[in-house]
């Protein structure tokens, strides 16, 4: 699906977590956001942002909406992804400590930790610098957030935080442990759109 500007038309997943932060960030970077809640609506997206929350709460609800088959054929296919933090951890192959029941849709070769970096409380802030994203560190905002203990040879790390992994890609996927979407700061979403663009152009040839 193609828009005037050549914005790409990219969704959220619109189940729970921050998904007006992320719409606003979307929009800035150039992209044509929507808000996705139905397979209908899956179909017809370039790209799919799943945004932080609880993870354990999206892959149920995605489930209860009958995303989560929808949505791992999608990502299989190599429809773009981007998860932030709960999206980080629903993307990966493997959970360290999932909860009983836990479903992940898949997609990147890691295995995560959730909740790695403490509680709520515990939360911080911290300058990253991310492989692909120009001018200046990214103010990495971290809340629950898992770490990639493990990724695969065909995962690139693109960010640490004290030597722990924080933000990787794999193919048309990508994670962050942290949540750009709360900084004001879209640059990690310009990465995203532009993935997207590359994909619906070289699909286009
Ligand atoms: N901010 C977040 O997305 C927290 C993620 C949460 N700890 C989880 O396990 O899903």
């Amino acid at each position: 699906m193609t828009t005037e500007h050549d914005r790409p038309v990219i969704g959220v997943l619109a189940l729970q977590g921050d998904v007006r932060e992320h719409l606003a960030a979307l929009d800035r970077a150039g992209a044509a956001p929507v808000t996705v809640r139905r397979p209908q609506e899956l179909a017809a997206v370039d790209g799919l942002v799943l945004p932080g929350g609880e993870s354990t709460v999206i892959s149920k609800l995605a489930e209860t909406f009958g995303l989560l088959e929808p949505l791992r054929e999608r990502v299989r296919a190599g429809m773009p992804v981007y998860g932030t933090c709960a999206g980080m951890i629903l993307l990966a192959d493997r959970i360290a400590d999932p909860r009983s029941g836990q479903q992940s849709v898949g997609g990147i070769d890691m295995t995560v930790r959730r909740n790695a970096f403490g509680r709520q409380n515990e939360s911080f802030e911290a300058p990253l610098k991310v492989a692909g994203v120009e001018g200046g560190p990214v103010t990495g905002v971290f809340i629950r957030a898992p770490l990639a203990e493990k990724v695969g040879q065909g995962v690139e790390v693109l960010a640490r935080h004290e030597g722990a992994v924080v933000a990787v890609r794999q193919g048309d996927a990508l994670a962050t442990a942290f949540h750009p979407e709360l900084t004001g700061d879209h640059r990690v979403h310009a990465l995203f759109t532009d993935m997207v663009r590359a994909k619906r152009t070289a699909g286009a040839l």
